[in-house]
C-alpha cells in the first residue's frame, strides 16, 4: 500500500488585503483623488514599511485598514472580514494602532492610558484590566513605579512605550505604527526599534508601519512598500525595491540619507590609528 499523500496546505490567509481602492476627498470642483487603483497584500508575520512622499497617502491608508477612513471605491479586508466591521467595542483586540505622538490621554496616570480599552470593554473587573496593563507596562520595558506617573511627566521615548503597551493591551495580531521613531534622539530611536523588533518576533504579530526614517526601516523591515502615483509601485525586501529606477526611489533610499542609512557604522579607531 503506498503511504498517504499529504493534502497541499492551505494557502494562509492574508492579514490585509487592498483590491483596486480608490479614495477621492471633496466633492464636483474641489474632488481629488489620493488612491487609484492601490493593492496590497500583507502576509501574517510580516513588518511591512510604507513609503512615499508627503501627501501620497500613507496615513490615509492606515486609517482604511482601521476602518476609520471608508474607502471611496474597492475593498479593505483584515483578518478576513472587511475593515469597517473593525470600529466599536473590541476593536483594538484586531488591530492595534501607535499614534505618531503617542496620543496618551493627558488626564490619565499611565496605567490607566493603558487600561482604558479594557475599562471601555467592561468585560475584567478594573483590577484585573490594571493587572494586564501593568503586565503590557513590563513587556515595553517600563517598570512597576512609571504607572502611576502622567504623560505630561514622560519623556518622548517613555510616551512611545507607554503607548506601545496601550496599543498591544489586547493582544492584535496586527500592529499599525504611524512614525514610530519620529522626535526620538538616535539613541532612543535605536532602543525603541530593538524592542519593537523583539515584539514582533516573540508575539508573532503582523505589523505595518509609516515610516520616513531610512535607520528604522532598514532595521526592522521585512518588506517595504512605496506609494507612488496613487497605487503601491513596489511590494519587496528593501534592498530590492532600494535599486528601482522611479524618482522618489532614487531620493528616498539613494540619497544622501539613504547611502548613510546603508553605510556599516564606523568602527572605534584601533590604538595604531588613534597614535
Ligand atoms: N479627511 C480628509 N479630508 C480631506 N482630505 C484629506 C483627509 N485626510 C487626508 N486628506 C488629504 O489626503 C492627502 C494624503 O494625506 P495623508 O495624511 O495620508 O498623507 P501622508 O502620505 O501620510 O503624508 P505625510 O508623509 O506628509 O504625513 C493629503 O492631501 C491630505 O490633505
Amino acid at each position: 500500500m503506498s503511504a498517504p499523500v499529504a493534502a497541499p496546505a492551505a494557502p494562509a490567509t492574508p492579514v490585509v488585503e487592498i483590491r483596486d481602492l480608490a479614495t477621492v476627498f471633496g466633492t464636483g470642483a474641489q474632488a481629488f483623488s489620493v488612491h487609484e487603483h492601490l493593492n496590497l497584500t500583507v502576509q501574517r508575520g510580516e513588518l511591512l514599511s510604507l513609503v512615499g512622499g508627503s501627501g501620497t497617502g500613507k496615513t490615509v491608508l492606515l486609517r482604511h485598514i482601521l476602518g476609520l477612513t471608508e474607502p471611496t471605491r474597492g475593498t479593505v479586508t483584515v483578518l478576513g472580514r472587511p475593515a469597517r466591521e473593525l470600529g466599536g467595542d473590541g476593536a483594538s483586540s484586531r488591530v492595534g494602532m501607535l499614534f505618531q505622538h503617542g496620543a496618551l490621554f493627558t488626564a490619565f496616570s499611565v496605567l490607566d492610558n493603558v487600561a482604558f480599552a479594557l475599562y471601555e470593554l467592561r468585560t475584567l473587573p478594573r483590577a484585573l484590566a490594571q493587572e494586564v496593563a501593568m503586565v503590557k507596562l513590563r513587556m515595553v520595558g517600563l517598570k512597576p513605579e512609571h504607572a502611576l506617573r502622567m504623560p505630561a511627566d514622560l519623556s518622548g521615548g517613555m510616551i512611545k512605550r507607554v503607548a506601545l503597551a496601550r496599543a498591544l493591551v489586547m493582544d492584535p495580531p496586527l500592529l499599525l505604527l504611524d512614525e514610530p521613531t519620529a522626535g526620538l534622539d538616535p539613541n532612543g530611536s535605536d532602543e525603541f526599534c530593538d524592542l519593537l523588533r523583539e515584539l514582533h518576533a516573540t508575539l508573532g504579530l503582523t505589523v505595518i508601519m509609516v515610516t520616513h526614517d531610512l535607520d528604522t526601516l532598514y532595521a526592522l523591515s521585512t518588506k517595504v512598500a512605496v506609494l507612488a502615483e496613487k497605487h503601491v509601485i513596489a511590494h519587496a525586501p528593501a534592498v530590492e525595491v532600494a535599486q528601482l529606477e522611479h524618482p522618489f526611489v532614487e531620493h528616498f533610499f539613494r540619497g544622501q540619507r539613504g547611502l548613510r542609512a546603508m553605510a556599516p557604522a564606523p568602527t572605534a579607531p584601533t590604538r595604531a590609528e588613534e597614535s
